[in-house]
This record gives C-alpha cells, structure tokens and sequence, in this order.
C-alpha cells in the first residue's frame, strides 16, 4: 500500500480510498447480449441458484455472489463474460454504433473488444489489436464463446499501427485500453504493486502516448477516442492526454458516468495539465465499492 501515499493529497477521503484497496473485489459478469437478453441471463443464473445484483449504472452488469462465476451455466452457454464493473466503463463511454468501424488497440484479452462487438449488435467492424501474441489465443477464444463474428483479429505494436490492408483510410472510433501499472486492480490482485516502480510508471507512460497518438490519427475528423487505464498515476493519465492534445487535433469531451468519481487532475508534481482534462473521470474504489480505473474521451477535430 506504501506506492499509493503519493495519491494522498489528489484522492478525497484518503482513508476510504485506503481501506477499500484493502478489501477484497467481489466478482462481476457482463450480459453478453450478443447471446442473450439480460432476462435470459439473470434466469439462466437464477436457475443455477447464483445470487445477483444489477448494477444501477448499467444493468448488463451483474455482481454476482459466487466465487466461481465462470462454472455457471450462463458462462458455459456465453451468456455472461466475467469482466470487472469498472472495466465495462470505457466501451459504454465510447459509445459505438453498429455498422461502424471501432479499433480496439490494446484488446486482449478481449473483454472489451467483445463489449463493443455487443453494444455494436454484432454489426459492423472491431479491429482487436494487441502486441502480445500469447494473449491473442485468449481473445481469439473470448471472441468465439461469446459470438462476436463482427471481430478481427490482428497483431501488432499499436504505436505505429498501419492501415494499409484495410479498405478504409480511418476508423470513427477508437479505444486505447492501455497497459499500465495496474495500481487500481490491487483489490483484485494483492501482488499488483509488488514491482511498483516510478521508472516503471515513465517508462509505460512513454508507450502509453505513443499509442493513445496512433489512436487519434487513425481516427477520422468527428470521431471519438477513449483512453483508459486501470491505474492512479497521473504520469499514466493526464499526463498522456496532455500529451496528446499538444501534438494531435483533438480536444477533451465531456461524458455522463452514472457512477460516482472525481474529475481529472489539472496540474500534478508542479506540471499543469489543460483544464479540459477536469472532464475525465478517476473511479476511485471506495467510490462504487469497485476496482480504480481513469477514463477520457477526445474527440478528433481538424
Ligand atoms: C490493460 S490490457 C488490455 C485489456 C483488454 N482491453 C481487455 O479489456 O480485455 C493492455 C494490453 O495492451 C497490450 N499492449 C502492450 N503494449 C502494446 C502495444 N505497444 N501495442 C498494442 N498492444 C500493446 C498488452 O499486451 C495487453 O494485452
């Protein structure tokens, strides 16, 4: 817990915020609706004896009360994907549309990626890339469980990215669901900051800017970027946009959570970030009693 002192003047309630990185995180699914409707899921649950709640923000989401919830008969079936409440986030504020084309650059092992092919009706295309070619089998699997047939598979370093074998010259929208130091999953994982590091932090935070600015050029005037993390540091959030909004056209938009959270930082370690970034969102663990995660939208203008 040490690592996390050097967020105690940015977090409100410090202590709260202290205390729930202690807890342990419950489980949580996502309704695959690519499968089935929420009715059918929560009955498929409910005919297994597993106990659930909807969450208020989102009722795909589901906590449910297992420990095992991949060994229900709504997992074997895919109707539900075992996927953290807060990692649902990013693809809900991404928003996309069926019949669009989505890049997902940083996407195994797929939780999201097959969120957005869901939220797209299973129309139109994602292009699920990741570097990591071990992890892509993973995607590959998710993919086909939960019947995302609107998914490509490719495997590359984001940060120069080509589209050079598409037919199209720019996506509408894009998710940069970026490595990170992971300190927001400490809940999850109580090994997560064992190998915390500031040089750790700059150096994914160099990597982390040079795909969220792959991701803004790849995506056409008008269209939407998402930038996630599921981590506190500030070098790995604000300070990635910052860096962005100064080398690409793009500005920072504001987006309706129904979870509670704090806005963005505007200045950290004496370095001010643009006051737009106060429209990002930190999701805080003791917030909504879930992992931490940051989240900003941008929009891509000329
Ligand atoms: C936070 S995880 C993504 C989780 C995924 N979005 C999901 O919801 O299942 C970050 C991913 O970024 C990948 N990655 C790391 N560096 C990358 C790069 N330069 N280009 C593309 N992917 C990269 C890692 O292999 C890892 O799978």
């Amino acid at each position: 817990m040490e690592p996390l002192e050097r967020y105690r003047p940015i977090v409100d309630d410090f202590e709260a915020f202290l205390a729930a990185c202690r807890r342990p995180l419950g489980n949580a699914v996502r309704v695959n609706t690519i499968k089935a409707s929420v009715e059918r899921a929560t009955a498929a649950l409910e005919a297994d004896g597993v106990a659930y709640d909807q969450a208020d923000w989102n009722p795909q989401v589901l906590r449910l009360e297992t420990d095992s919830p991949g060994s229900t008969w709504a997992s074997f079936h895919g109707f539900t994907h075992g996927q953290e409440e807060v990692s649902a986030v990013p693809p809900v504020v991404l928003d996309p549309e069926p019949g669009e084309r989505v890049w997902d650059a940083c996407a195994a092992p797929g939780g999201k990626a097959t969120q957005l092919s869901a939220l797209m009706d299973d129309e139109g295309t994602v292009v699920a890339n990741d570097s990591n070619l071990g992890r892509i089998s993973a995607l590959r699997f998710n993919a086909e469980r939960l019947g995302a047939t609107n998914l490509a598979v490719t495997n590359a370093d984001a940060r120069n990215y080509s589209l050079n074998a598409f037919e199209f010259d720019a996506f509408d929208r894009a998710l940069v669901d970026a490595p990170c130091s992971c300190e927001g999953t400490i809940r999850k994982n109580p090994d997560a900051l064992e190998d915390w590091s500031e040089d750790h932090i700059a150096s994914v935070s160099g990597i982390q800017k040079g795909i969220l600015r792959r991701a803004v050029q790849a995506t056409r005037e008008g269209g939407t970027v998402v930038y996630s993390t599921c981590t506190f540091a500030p070098e790995e959030n604000e300070a990635v946009v910052q860096h962005v909004l100064e080398s690409e056209d793009c500005r920072v938009v504001e987006f309706d959570l129904g979870l509670e959270h704090a806005p963005g930082l505007t200045k950290w370690d004496g370095e001010e970030f643009d006051e737009t970034l106060e429209r990002a969102a930190r999701i805080y663990p003791h917030h909504n009693d879930t992992g931490g995660f940051f989240v900003a939208k941008l929009e891509v203008t000329a």
